[in-house]
């Protein structure tokens, strides 16, 4: 159902010379909606992001935010905001003064733009950091600045380029929890570019996974990993075998293969403990290998090793058929 805060990409192309970057990308951002773009290096990712922000230019196709066309306004005048990677923070003022920066340069008078850096320092907990300069906090706390100095304007859609991968994995995994608390409190669109899978599972309502230049496949977090359209995507998300059986290509999950009494026969390649899993993966006849995630207590009961003989079995409704 749309509403009036989408987001509407509608045959959006990025040319650089001769490549093509992001190639008739059409697409629905629900507003109010966490979505994650998600794809490998070079797919695409940045460039669109980059256009919805206003800071690269379409070559082709157009922008909607709000029922409203924004393809040709500059950025501050779209109702995006855009949080970089590298925090991008102005070294010489103070966590108060970044965040009242964009306030300042539309002219809102000073008291005017103090108050309403307040109140967004508190929506992200800083208020008693205000005072501090940016290479006196840590880079959780240098993130937080960044998330609230994006937000001072009031935008319909927050886009966020990789905004966790400068953060060590424990706190990447904090700011994300605090990332999805903000994105409900606001009723706004989070769109988050990301290379990480598990980061879009996580957080997305929704994953567009790109892959050179285009949509592969887009939907609800769940859907995308339970019912991958393409190998591509069954490979990306993780979690999956693919299959080749005489009826065409399957994905399997993983955790859907178990160590059974009757089953087809393998030998055991490698034995890796995860924690929660152990992944073993074992080699088929026809030298297919299948990745199989075995519940700890599962396992150790009777463990295997490299070398050992096995057999593998798993309901064939788990076998979801793949676009040729
Ligand atoms: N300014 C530029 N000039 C020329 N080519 C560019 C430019 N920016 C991006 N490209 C090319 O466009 C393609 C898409 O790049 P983009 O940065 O959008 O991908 P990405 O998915 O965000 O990648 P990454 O995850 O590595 O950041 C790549 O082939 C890249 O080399």
């Amino acid at each position: 159902m749309r509403t009036g805060q989408d987001l509407e990409l509608i045959h959006l192309t990025k040319r650089y010379g001769d490549t093509v970057a992001v190639d008739d990308v059409s697409y629905l951002f629900r507003g109010g909606s966490y979505v994650c773009l998600l794809g490998p290096s070079g797919c695409g990712k940045t460039s669109t992001l980059r256009m919805i922000a206003g800071h690269e230019t379409a070559s082709q196709g157009s922008i909607v935010l709000c029922g409203t066309e924004v393809t040709g306004l500059p950025p501050a005048k779209r109702g995006t905001a855009m949080m970089f990677q590298s925090y991008a923070l102005f070294p010489h003022l103070t966590v108060r003064d970044n965040v009242a920066f964009s306030l300042k340069m539309k002219g809102v008078d000073q008291a005017v733009r103090h108050k309403r850096a307040g109140e967004l320092l508190e929506l992200v907990d800083m208020t008693r950091y205000a005072d501090r300069l940016p290479s006196q906090l840590s880079g959780g706390q240098q993130q937080r600045v960044a998330l609230a100095r994006a937000l001072v304007t009031n935008p319909q859609v927050l886009l966020l380029d990789e905004p966790l991968s400068a953060l060590d994995p424990f706190l990447r995994v904090r700011m994300r929890t605090e990332l999805k608390k903000l994105q409900r409190e606001l009723g706004i669109s989070f769109i988050h570019v990301t290379h990480g899978q598990d980061e879009a599972l996580a957080l997305a309502d929704e994953i567009v996974l790109m892959n050179n230049a285009r949509i592969e496949q887009a939907g609800p977090a769940r859907e995308i990993f339970n019912a991958p359209r393409t190998e591509f995507v069954a490979r990306f998300m993780g979690g999956h075998n693919v299959v080749a059986l005489p009826q065409g290509r399957f994905a399997l999950r993983a955790d859907s293969v178990r160590l059974a009494q009757n089953g087809t026969e393998a030998v055991v390649r490698a034995v890796e403990y995860q924690g929660g899993h152990v992944a073993l993966t074992a080699r088929l006849a026809g030298d297919q290998e299948i990745l199989a995630l075995i519940p700890e207590g599962d396992f150790y009961a009777d463990p295997k090793s490299p070398g050992d003989a096995v057999r593998l079995a798993w309901d064939e409704g788990r076998l979801h058929r793949l676009q040729a």
